[in-house]
């Protein structure tokens, strides 16, 4: 008698993994977590006193491992609507290029991995706010608040808001008001930037069965309402100039930017029911990106600046 029973190595739990390493590198959702991990580099760089470089190096690379670890998570638990939707249908998981406890394996791994590795190394507020993050996203938004309310992406977009928090507390030890307000631009970015994409891709959510604003409350209602959050964020993102923690420089750059972003979001608001196209819609989600990369890029340099004048006793 065999030892190995032949048939047995057919079945799934015995199969080899197809994937590639490209397809884990794919699982961390790397394109949208590079911003996100910018603004945490952000958060860490304006944060006041001086960090060791490579403590510094090491937060970020832990945040950024913890990020995509939650991304993991995420595709793990969605793999059957993302089988359902076009943009995502092609993803690792399901392809079938990876198996779901692979992806759920190297979620759960690399959440460890990071904040233990941020705990030890760097300090236990920081990490305690990334593991926070993590459950916020993977848990939280993904298994609950998705697949539940419209509102998923305003209160799951805590999740995507917490990162410049997470670098100043990692350089600080603490959490201070500069920080929350780093936290609230993007977390009131957040509705237009995803609405946005969600009013052009709403076949694909309505397909799939998520309760996205566009597909409940209609598209006029969420053109309303980006409209009103576009209102809101641009004063917002001028906030640090306005209490002081930004130049000029900063502060008129957000003006315009902000007000660039009112533009769009006007556009999208008086786009006719007619417009299948959707051109300012699309616009606009192109823009949200240039204002949060851009409106973090000068906080960053203005932080930077500001340093080295203070150090040159200017
Ligand atoms: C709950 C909050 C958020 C939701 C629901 C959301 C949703 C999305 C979706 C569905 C896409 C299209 C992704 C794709 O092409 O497959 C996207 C793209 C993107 N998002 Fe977000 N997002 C959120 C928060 C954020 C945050 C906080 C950031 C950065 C700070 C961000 C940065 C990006 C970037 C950079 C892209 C473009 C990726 C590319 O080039 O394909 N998002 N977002
Ligand atoms: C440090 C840390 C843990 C950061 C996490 C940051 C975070 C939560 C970002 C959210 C980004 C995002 C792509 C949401 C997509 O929503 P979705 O999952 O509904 O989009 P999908 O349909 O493309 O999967």
């Amino acid at each position: 008698m065999a030892l190995v029973d032949e048939n047995r190595l057919d079945d799934q739990a015995f199969r080899m993994s197809e994937a590639t390493a490209g397809d884990f590198f794919a699982l961390l959702k790397p394109r949208v977590m590079s911003l996100v991990v910018f603004t945490a580099i952000v958060g860490l760089a304006a944060a006041p006193g001086s960090m060791n470089p490579l403590i510094g190096a090491i937060a970020i690379l832990c945040i950024a491992i913890g990020a995509g670890a939650s991304g993991a998570l995420n595709m793990w638990y969605d793999a059957d609507i993302d089988a359902i939707m076009k943009r995502t249908a092609k993803r690792p998981v399901p392809s079938g290029r990876v198996q779901p406890g692979e992806a759920l394996s190297f979620g759960l791994v690399l959440s460890v991995l990071s904040v233990m590795t941020l705990g030890v190394l760097v300090n236990w507020l920081s990490a305690a706010l990334l593991a926070f993050t993590i459950f916020f996203y993977a848990v939280i938004y993904t298994m609950w608040l998705k697949r539940w309310t419209p509102q998923n992406i305003v209160i799951g977009g805590a999740a995507g808001s917490f990162p410049p928090m997470i670098g100043w507390a990692a350089a600080t030890g603490s959490i201070s008001l500069e920080s929350v307000i780093l936290f609230a631009i993007i977390f009131l970015w957040t509705p237009p930037h995803f609405w946005a994409l969600a009013l052009f891709k709403s076949d694909d959510y309505q397909r799939a069965g998520i309760p996205m604003m566009p597909n409940v409350a209609g598209e006029a209602s969420t053109r309303l309402q980006i409209f009103v959050y576009s209102l809101i964020v641009a004063p917002v993102g001028v906030l640090p100039w306005v209490l002081g923690y930004t130049s000029a420089f900063y502060g008129i750059a957000a003006l315009l930017l902000g007000a660039g972003f009112v533009w769009y979001a006007w556009k999208v608001y008086r786009m006719p029911d007619s417009d299948r196209v959707m051109k300012p819609a699309k616009a606009l989600f192109g823009y949200s990106l240039v204002y949060l990369a851009t409106i973090f890029s000068l906080y960053l340099v203005d932080a930077v600046v500001e340093r080295f004048l203070t150090a040159g006793g200017i």
